[in-house]
């Protein structure tokens, strides 16, 4: 038994050990809160339950805490210098000077408490957006072992791109990246990836007319790319059937990209009177030549995952019956890796570009405002509509 005195804080940390812990009894005898040997245990189990690592500074609080609770004062000499581990872990354990064990193992308890309490509303905020029943009407987005997961969600339309998933996934990009997971990663429902542009949206014209829906356009493309320059942590494309237009053009700025052995990479920008997108005519030659990426984005040559492969377009490929399964045991390994130097360094190497990238970001869009109001254009997305060409 150990003395707990009610002040605020504590009354806090008292509600905090209740809903942590429902399981266990704590002996109150007036003004006296006791936390018992069994509760110690307890709160050691508990703590390995914890999602996300509370940091250095907080893990040194607890072991030296464990310590003070189960040997008593630090008597041990200090490590050396260069021993930073040891060096850091008794000088925790040494600041606690002569407190008593049985203090010490309050404050583990009452410290781990408020550690498993302070996750509850992260995990509820993680559900919340992972279901189905949330807010987003074409995507579903996820949050599990640190990895935020944005889910092309219109399989009966092989995933395009409609008005609502353009804001929807900027949407979800933003949270992604404000969120705690390590890793975003981006994928399609059903049998495609995506089959990119919604051409509909092409039809949908407004009272003012076809230069206004050209020009709402172009200005929703350079936010949307936007998006994916800006991108603060890694983004990784699990490709997991045939992608199409933008979704191909896009990957060149993900920082990975997995495909299965299914997927084809198709960018049929003059076969639709259209023209490049997505960085793509910037970040396709440098990544594999111009001549290699002039086929591509010129005379709409489909590649397979291998070519893609071959090319720089795709980290790597897939047996498409161990796809998932594989993918997924490498992105759940990666996300076990620091958080900040994973973002640091992805930024690093995406500063050195992203101006650059944002000014052929600006210059694609006015092209393509004008392509959509071309004959060329028009003509193409009618003939698909008339069902007269498919890819
Ligand atoms: C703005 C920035 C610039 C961007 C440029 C680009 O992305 S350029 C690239 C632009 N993309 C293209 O040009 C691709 C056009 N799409 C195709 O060529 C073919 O649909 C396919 C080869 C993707 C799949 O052929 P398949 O025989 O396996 O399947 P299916 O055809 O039966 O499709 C099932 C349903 O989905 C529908 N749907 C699918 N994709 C789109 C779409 N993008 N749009 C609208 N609808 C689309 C399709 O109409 C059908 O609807 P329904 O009749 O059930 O109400």
């Amino acid at each position: 038994h150990i003395g707990f005195h009610i002040c605020p804080q504590n009354i806090i940390s008292f509600y905090r050990l209740i809903q942590s812990f429902p399981a266990v009894k704590l002996h109150l005898t007036g003004a006296v809160m006791r936390a018992t040997e069994v509760e110690f245990d307890k709160a050691k189990e508990h703590l390995k339950t914890l999602k996300n690592d509370p940091g250095n500074d907080t893990k040194l609080r607890i072991y030296a805490l464990f310590k003070q609770a189960t040997q008593g004062s630090c008597s041990s000499p200090k490590p050396g210098m260069l021993d930073f581990v040891n060096k850091a872990k008794w000088e925790a354990w040494n600041s606690l000077g002569n407190i008593s064990k049985e203090d010490a193992r309050q404050k583990y308890v009452d410290l781990v408490g408020t550690l498993i309490s302070s996750e509850a509303p992260i995990q509820k905020e993680a559900t919340t957006a992972g279901d189905p029943k949330s807010s987003y009407q074409t995507l579903q987005v996820t949050t599990e072992n640190n990895i935020t997961t944005i889910l092309l969600n219109r399989p009966e339309k092989k995933n395009a791109i409609s008005r609502k998933m353009y804001e929807e996934i900027m949407q979800a990009l933003e949270q992604a990246g404000k969120d705690d997971s390590v890793l975003t990663v981006m994928t399609g429902s059903g049998d495609y990836y995506c089959s990119g542009n919604d051409l509909s949206n092409f039809t949908q014209v407004g009272a003012e007319g076809v230069e206004k829906l050209a020009r709402d356009s172009g200005e929703l493309l350079t936010r949307y790319v936007s998006h994916f320059i800006d991108f603060p942590k890694p983004l990784i494309a699990v490709v997991n059937g045939p992608a199409v237009g933008i979704a191909v053009t896009g990957l060149g700025l993900f920082d990975v990209v997995y495909a299965t052995d299914r997927a084809t990479f198709h960018a049929p920008f003059s076969q639709l009177g259209q023209s490049p997108e997505g960085c793509s005519s910037y970040t396709f030659p440098k990544m594999m030549g111009t001549a290699k990426a002039n086929e591509i984005l010129l005379f709409n040559k489909k590649l397979t995952a291998a070519q893609a492969c071959d090319l720089g377009l795709v980290t790597e490929v897939f047996p498409d019956n161990t796809f998932q399964q594989e993918v997924w045991k490498k992105l759940r390994a990666y996300a076990k890796l620091p958080k900040d130097s994973l973002r640091y360094s992805k930024q690093l190497i995406r500063g050195m570009e992203k101006e650059k990238l944002h000014a052929v970001n600006a210059q694609e869009c006015v092209r393509l405002q004008e392509r959509w109001l071309s004959e060329e254009c028009m003509n193409a997305i009618m003939s698909f509509f008339q069902n007269k060409s498919k890819l």
